[in-house]
């Protein structure tokens, strides 16, 4: 049997991937695709993940993990996106849309999907629908790029890479101040001592010992399921598996009285979970200064001085005239940008950023990783930058690397 063909297609921010992904699954079929009429396709993306989701919870039902105990919630990202492939492949689908299959995932498990798509291809047709020009397979045949809505074929591989290849430029004006510094009580903000945590009997992290101290650029670095999220909910305050554990945040013991919120005010925290689910109406601008606020949107009046911070931050990244439309329609680069803006903007003395470079095509991943950096630079604020990634052009002082075995992850400094 002949190998079938195999589709990549490139996006970046104004691509409108969902018409596209919308069309390849139930028509009408974009030009070029006509082998797949009246082929069955199903899709594997991190909204389906967040689709099945929902709706084991909500019907207390196992869809997609009926061979486990755990909730699909629970699993780390390696293990949802194992779950769904194999739910997906026990339909016997004539082809798989792929959407940036191997973000959220570590070097070890990317490799070991990879391989897996490798097979699956030879039965199986795949279009993969990506960001980044790395994710590309090599057994791709037919190469597109889609830009505003349209998409544009290109004759060869080496036509395809060419055109795309990327250069990116950084950011010009300085970081701007804060309006008060945020005082803390030790230079250590964050220590753990022989911290140790289970879940259902099942030991995660082995005795982890990690002192973060004001001004340092770390990255934290684990293969899916070792523990990093765990880890990172326990200094936000948003897993009570610190409580009992020799753990001391911002000078004080963890369990001694602190209030959440106090907390909450010392930590600058960005996720793209945040914006992914995020749809209230907001300005720009209101979204900026909802930093100061420790809220996602303002709910109150914003000051004269908070408002001049914020558009000295949006000059900054070049968005000063969008200012005042909805953050809604800002593209996913942009969002990433101004949320990371809004979490620096009281320059709080620890900025957690959690796989903040996730399904971004590369030119957008390029400039998040250069505007990181400029923070690390020219602020004393802490930054934890989580990722699988190891980021070209990204750099950190120090690497705290999670290593999985036998009872839980052991970390190291590098
Ligand atoms: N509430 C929970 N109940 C049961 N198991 C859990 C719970 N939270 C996490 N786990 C398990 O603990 C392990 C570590 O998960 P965690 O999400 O911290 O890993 P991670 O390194 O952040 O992974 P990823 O990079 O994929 O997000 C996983 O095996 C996960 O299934």
């Amino acid at each position: 049997m002949d190998q079938p063909k195999n589709y990549a297609v490139l996006t970046n921010n104004t691509s409108k991937t969902k018409n596209l992904v919308h069309s390849l699954l139930s028509g009408p079929l974009p030009q070029r695709f006509e082998a797949l009429e009246n082929k069955v396709g199903l899709l594997f993306s991190r909204s389906e993940i967040h689709r099945f989701m929902n709706e084991e919870e909500r019907h207390d039902v196992k869809i997609i993990t009926q061979d486990t105990q755990q909730s699909l919630k629970t699993m780390s990202s390696g293990e949802q996106k194992k779950a769904l492939l194999r739910h997906l492949l026990s339909q016997s689908p004539d082809f798989l849309v792929l959407v940036n299959p191997f973000d959220n995932l570590d070097v070890a498990t990317q490799a070991n999907l990879k391989e897996q798509l490798l097979t699956i291809s030879k039965t199986t047709v795949l279009v993969q629908v990506v960001s980044r020009l790395e994710d590309i397979l090599p057994i791709t045949s037919n190469y597109f790029k889609l830009e505003n809505g349209s998409l544009k074929s290109y004759p060869d591989s080496d036509s395809f890479f060419k055109a795309n290849q990327t250069t990116t430029l950084g950011f010009q004006l300085p970081i701007p101040p804060p309006i008060q510094d945020i005082d803390v009580e030790s230079d250590a903000l964050v220590v753990f001592k022989n911290v140790s945590v289970s879940f259902d009997g099942r030991q995660v992290l082995n005795n982890i010992s990690w002192t973060i101290k004001q001004g340092e650029f770390w990255q934290l670095i684990g293969p899916n399921g070792s523990g990093k999220t765990t880890l990172l909910s326990m200094v936000t305050g948003d897993s009570h598996k610190g409580y009992g554990k020799d753990l001391t945040l911002f000078g004080q013991k963890k369990g001694s009285g602190e209030s959440v919120w106090d907390l909450k005010s010392k930590i600058g925290y960005f996720t793209p979970a945040m914006t992914d689910k995020f749809n209230g109406y907001h300005s720009v601008e209101n979204m900026l200064v909802s930093g100061f606020h420790d809220s996602v949107g303002l709910y109150i009046r914003p000051s004269d001085h908070e408002k001049r911070v914020a558009k000295e931050w949006l000059k900054l990244l070049e968005l000063e005239h969008k200012k005042d439309i909805q953050f809604l329609e800002l593209t996913q680069g942009q969002k990433r940008l101004v949320m990371t803006a809004r979490a620096m903007v009281k320059h709080p003395p620890l900025l957690i950023l959690d796989e903040p470079t996730a399904g971004l095509d590369d030119a957008n991943a390029a400039l998040f990783i250069a505007l990181v950096n400029k923070i690390s630079n020219e602020s004393n604020t802490t930054i934890v930058f989580v990722s699988h990634r190891k980021e070209v052009g990204l750099e950190p002082q120090f690497d705290y690397i999670l290593e999985m075995g036998e009872s839980g992850s052991k970390g190291t400094v590098k």
